[in-house]
């Protein structure tokens, strides 16, 4: 680790299994503080399950998580978010009755319980994310590319240590995507630590200091990115043939 710097969250013998099917098989890994790890893998390979198990949605059936220090397995997701470690999700679920500066207060109320001071923070994160302009819009009428960064907002609100991103570029065009991959970097430039599921490879080559390749819910490879994506058994297994 000491070339990465401390680690912040350890990921120990993880496993999680529903019925007969083990969607996450014995994961290990450390995140160090400030790394941005990218987890790529082929559908069903039991990312979104790992995001789950880390931010307490799920209890894991077997293995341990320690952020900071602390044991959390096994904690509920407001106990986990409220220590610092926040998830979005790919289907993004604002409330729809609420316009975008009401949903990010939802969050930011939670810290900051007094209204005046939760609406100041909310609408700084809003300009965080580059939202200024739609602060008072409804879901419903937000193009996907603002939808994306309410979902990125409302998590940030919550003031996180380590972020989980799942999949925050998905069903962005291509011209969407470049400034979405720089508010990821400005972000995790101010300090975040950031475990990054995604899928588009481009995205994940430009952000990622390590990449970890899950397959079948097990650890297929873990690494330096570049290394990583031209290992043989990687290309199989993911990337196909003719990737690159
Ligand atoms: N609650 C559940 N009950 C039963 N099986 C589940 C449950 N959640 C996930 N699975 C199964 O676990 C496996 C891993 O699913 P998961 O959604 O974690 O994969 P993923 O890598 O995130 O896939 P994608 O890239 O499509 O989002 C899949 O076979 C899925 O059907």
């Amino acid at each position: 680790m000491s070339e990465r710097g401390t680690s912040l969250l350890s990921i120990e013998g993880l496993t999680k299994r529903f019925a007969g099917l083990t969607a996450v098989d014995d994961i290990g890994i450390e995140v160090a503080e400030h790394e941005f790890l990218g987890i790529v893998g082929p559908n069903g390979a039991g990312k979104t399950t790992l995001f789950s198990l880390i931010a307490g949605e799920q209890r894991p059936t077997e293995g341990r998580i320690v952020f900071d220090g602390t044991d959390i397995t096994g904690w509920p997701a407001d106990r986990v978010a409220k220590a610092g470690l926040v998830r979005t999700f790919q289907l993004m679920r604002p409330f729809e009755s609420m316009n975008v500066l009401e949903n990010v207060m939802i969050a930011t109320h939670q810290h900051t319980p007094a209204p005046h001071a939760a609406r100041h923070k909310a609408l700084d994160v809003i300009e965080r994310v580059q939202l200024g302009r739609y602060a008072t819009a409804m879901p419903a009428s937000l193009p996907t590319a603002a939808l994306k960064r309410l979902e990125l907002a409302r998590a940030l609100a919550l003031d996180p240590q380590v972020i989980l991103l799942d999949e925050v570029l998905a069903g962005l065009v291509p011209a969407e995507r470049a400034p979405m991959i720089e508010l990821l970097r400005t972000l995790h430039g101010e300090g975040l630590t950031v475990m990054f599921i995604e899928h588009i490879m481009a995205a994940v080559l430009a952000l990622s200091e390590r990449l970890l390749v899950m397959h079948e819910g097990a650890q297929l490879a873990l690494g330096d990115p570049r290394e990583v994506t031209e290992d043989p058994v990687v290309v199989e297994a993911y990337l196909g043939e003719d990737y690159a």
